[in-house]
């Protein structure tokens, strides 16, 4: 094992956009006034336990992954880590992650231990592979970062922490039902029930049409809310409605999964300049 399959076992790109967003959560909330002491116990806390959870994802989603085109390279399907080595980093860097999270705030240590439950046990063991419900309700382990970067400034929630939080929640129905949409063979395959394999890739664009409205009406009652600016706000409205014509083309013109892929990558980007777009 090196550090590229530590990477690829930490899916690093999907770590760091979760550290990115509680780490900016817990800027915006602290109006700059960082403490450098919270602020990388919160940073370290976060990659940790995010990185951590996701190394459970990888080991019980071994079976499917080395299915799948997609996942059949990562460390573990291709025998680069073993189960052992999976199962002990995982549980050290969790465990670590969350010692961390409690020195901290006690919140920030309870949103730490509801990511990690969600995302590696009641999505990855109990619901991906029954329910297209899997990504609408454990979506919200999307959410833990921002509300415990939230209150390791504020030592509480809020209302717009818990807005902040459902944007990366509702992004993450476009992230995944593009993404879905773009891969429904693979996850067939797998025998993965995503909306776009269980309702067709025809549902799976117009789901994502839907949530991108949610994803805007959300950022306007965080504009309403003083989170975001004017500026800011007529940024992610043009952002949106790039987004939707690359979705309503590909409706129109029944090119599903190359409009997915199209609308996935301008989302990813979408979510990063949203955080970004905070601090204008
Ligand atoms: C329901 C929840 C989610 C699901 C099912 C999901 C699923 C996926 C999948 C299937 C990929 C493709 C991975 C690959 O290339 O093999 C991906 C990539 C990624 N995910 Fe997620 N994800 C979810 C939530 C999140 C959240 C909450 C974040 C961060 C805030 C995030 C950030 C990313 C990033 C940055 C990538 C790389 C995107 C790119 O290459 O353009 N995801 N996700
Ligand atoms: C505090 C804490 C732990 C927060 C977690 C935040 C976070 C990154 C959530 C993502 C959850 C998720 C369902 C990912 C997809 O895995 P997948 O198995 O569908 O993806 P794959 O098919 O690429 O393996």
């Amino acid at each position: 094992m090196n550090i590229r399959d530590f990477a690829d076992f930490i899916k690093v790109r999907q770590t760091l956009m979760a550290v990115l967003t509680g780490v900016i959560a817990y800027a915006k909330a602290s109006n700059l006034n960082i403490d450098p002491l919270v602020f990388m116990l919160v940073t370290a806390s976060l990659f940790l336990t995010v990185a951590g959870s996701t190394g459970f994802n990888m080991l019980f989603d071994m079976d499917i992954d080395s299915i799948m085109s997609r996942t059949k390279h990562r460390p573990l399907p291709s025998g680069r880590m073993t189960q052992f080595q999976a199962l002990s980093l995982s549980t050290a860097t969790v465990l670590l992650g969350l010692l961390l999270a409690a020195l901290v705030k006690l919140w920030v240590l309870l949103f730490g231990v509801l990511g990690f439950l969600i995302f590696s046990f009641l999505y990855t063991k109990v619901m991906k592979r029954r329910t297209p419900w899997s990504v609408i309700v454990c979506g919200s382990a999307g959410a833990m970062p921002v509300l415990g970067g939230w209150a390791a400034a504020t030592g509480k929630p809020s209302v717009e922490a818990v807005l902040l939080g459902a944007l990366v929640v509702l992004w993450s129905y476009l992230h995944i039902w593009t993404a879905a949409t773009y891969y429904s063979d693979d996850y067939r395959r797998a025998g993965v029930p995503m909306l776009p394999v269980v309702m067709g890739e025809r549902a799976g664009v117009t789901a994502s049409s839907v949530v991108l409205l949610l994803v805007l009406a959300d950022a306007f009652l965080l504009h309403f809310y003083h989170v975001y600016s004017a500026p800011s706000i007529a940024v992610l409205t043009v952002m949106a409605s790039v987004i939707m014509a690359v979705l309503l083309r590909g409706l129109a013109s029944s090119e599903y999964k190359r409009s997915s892929y199209v609308a996935w990558k301008l989302a990813t980007a979408y979510i990063a300049l949203a955080f970004l777009l905070l601090f204008f």
